[in-house]
């Protein structure tokens, strides 16, 4: 612990308002008190620890401390608190969580602006896998937006390392309505690949202005997913067959894929990445890579600059609307599972799976956009 950065603590910081709770912290809107400067504060939650800071604050350090891209939220401090085991992580303040603001919003965003969050998504998105971390949670509400119009990926509890050799990681990973199907099917040895099933189901929100997978159980999502996709089958998917829970679990038969038909509005640009982004076969998945790379990028309207999106009022300080707060329900019951199941894994055995440096690595470690490696997983 004497290793922690901390140069500062949470009373130089004014408390504004509550911006949001999540499973592991909640989040304030605060006024550094000697620069003036807004910032978001996270409290790490620490009741349920006996052994120091929870092993998602130390992924969320650790991936956040390694990261520096305009797309992803700025850790800026980690600060202590009045108590000695009180810690507070300070970001960058954002106005909007995408959630949130997608659910107060009366209208969808224009095909413009959608292609312009998704450029600066994926963007995110290819800088995290090109150096070999998953995040593992990307949802709406872990998007942030600026009122310049920049998105930021936030919340990397969940993030972590990942091999170029096939690894079993743990199932318990990703809200359900993000959920990839080989998640659903037990496979443990996943990719990346997961990460770029939940751009997909980001990417149909955006356009349809809903949850594109709305489940409340596991059998739920993936009759929603055969419904809109059809079924999966050895076919499409070799080695589907013989996942773990292909055998127990009953697909509907529907062999039509119906993109075209729940999309109306959707471009054929639009509806081509859509696909190809919800494909069934990890290994056949486009990569975030390749996905801006796609023709919808090239296809009218050009995206939006992000300093010509237009300014909404804050959705963190309106109430929750009943939708939102039904998502954050079904989220939070989800988190909690996850806690349960993440918090049973040692300290030791993070630092062994993530063979990662320093839990608190200097400042010179961070990886920067430029610094892309070289990926033997592609070769
Ligand atoms: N830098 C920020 N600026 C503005 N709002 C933020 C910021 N970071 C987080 N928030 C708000 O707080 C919410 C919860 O943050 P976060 O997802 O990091 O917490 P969590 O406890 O890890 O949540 P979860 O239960 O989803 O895992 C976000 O959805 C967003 O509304």
């Amino acid at each position: 612990m004497t290793s922690l950065p901390v140069r500062d603590s949470v009373s130089n910081y004014e408390k504004i308002s509550r911006i949001g709770e999540g499973t592991y912290g909640v989040v304030y809107k605060a006024r550094d008190r000697t620069t003036g400067e807004v910032v978001a504060l996270k409290k790490v939650r620490m009741e349920r620890e006996r052994d120091g800071i929870p092993v998602t604050s130390m992924r969320e350090i650790r991936v956040l401390q390694q990261c520096r891209h305009p797309n992803i939220v700025h850790l800026k401090k980690v600060v202590t608190g009045s108590k000695p085991d009180s810690i507070f992580l300070v970001f960058e303040y954002c106005t909007h969580d995408l959630g949130r603001l997608v659910d107060a919003m009366p209208r969808p965003f224009s095909p413009s602006e959608v292609k312009c969050l998704m450029l600066q998504l994926l963007e995110a998105v290819d800088f995290l896998h090109s150096h070999w971390i998953m995040s593992r949670d990307l949802k709406l509400p872990n998007l942030l937006l600026t009122n310049g119009g920049q998105l930021k990926i936030c919340d990397f509890g969940l993030a972590r390392y990942f091999h170029a050799f096939d690894e079993a990681y743990t199932p318990k990973v990703v809200t359900l309505w993000y959920r990839a199907p080989e998640i659903f099917l037990g496979q443990d040895t996943y990719t990346e690949a997961i990460d770029m099933w939940a751009v997909g189901c980001i990417f149909g929100e955006l356009l349809q202005h809903e949850p594109l997978f709305p489940g409340r159980t596991e059998m739920e999502m993936l009759e929603r997913m055969v419904r809109l996709l059809g079924s999966p089958s050895e076919a499409i998917w070799p080695g589907f067959a013989k996942l773990p829970h292909a055998g127990s679990l009953k697909f509907p038969s529907q062999p039509y894929n119906y993109v075209e038909r729940d999309f109306p509005h959707a471009s054929v640009g639009a509806m081509s990445l859509l696909n190809k982004l919800l494909t069934y076969d990890p290994a056949k998945r486009l990569s975030a890579r390749a996905a801006l790379r796609h023709s919808y990028f090239q296809e009218q309207p050009p995206p939006k600059q992000p300093a010509d999106f237009p300014t909404f009022p804050s959705a963190h300080d309106t109430g929750l609307r009943q939708k939102h707060q039904r998502r954050a329900e079904m989220e939070q019951q989800e988190d909690v599972a996850r806690h349960k199941q993440g918090a049973k894994r040692s300290r030791a055995q993070l630092e062994v799976e993530e063979r990662f440096g320093e839990a608190f690595g200097a400042q010179g470690g961070q990886l920067r956009g430029s610094a892309v490696l070289k990926r033997t997983r592609n070769m």
